[in-house]
């Protein structure tokens, strides 16, 4: 069993809904336990693309899925939560990426893992820090000292 970190994204269709359904799904994945989910925040959109604020939140379990198996199950779940890629950065109905797997460093030309942003996102940050402070990355970086108070300031804590 390998421990891995998703970070989960929604801005459209009852966004506090899909994070819910994702939730349930990612826990009926073959092959896993120990699922944990963070608190729910609001924070505003990254990027340019005007669009409504996101809903964020960060799941950790353990699984025995090979990373690309892995991959394969969440963009299923996003089909299945009616993800439609129209617009690069745009809203979606739901996100789900792939932050760590286990202390792997993965570089291929569908994953990235540990996921690119995960070192400057307060949405990513913020989330994972609840679920473990002490986590530190394959490079050796400890997520407590990437957080600044102003990232802790930008996001909104919606429900535990
Ligand atoms: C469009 C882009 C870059 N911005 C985001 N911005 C926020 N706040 N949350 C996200 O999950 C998110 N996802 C994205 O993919």
């Amino acid at each position: 069993m390998t421990g891995v970190y998703v970070a989960l994204g929604a801005n459209l269709d009852s966004p506090e809904r899909q994070l819910d359904s994702a939730c349930m799904a990612l826990q009926q994945l073959p092959r896993q336990n120990s699922f944990r989910v963070s608190s729910y925040y609001r924070s505003v959109p990254m990027g340019d693309v005007p669009q409504p604020d996101y809903v964020n939140a960060v799941a950790y379990f353990e699984t025995e899925l090979a990373p690309l198996e892995l991959l394969d199950a969440l963009q299923a779940i996003e089909l299945q939560q009616g993800r439609q890629r129209l617009v690069r950065w745009g809203p979606r109905t739901l996100d789900l990426d792939l932050l760590l797997y286990g202390d792997e460093q993965i570089q291929t030309p569908r994953l990235t893992v540990p996921h690119y942003g995960i070192k400057s996102r307060e949405f990513v940050l913020i989330p994972l820090e609840e679920l473990n402070p002490s986590l530190v990355l394959p490079c050796g970086t400890g997520i407590a000292t990437l957080i600044t108070d102003a990232m802790r300031q930008s996001l909104q804590l919606i429900h535990p």
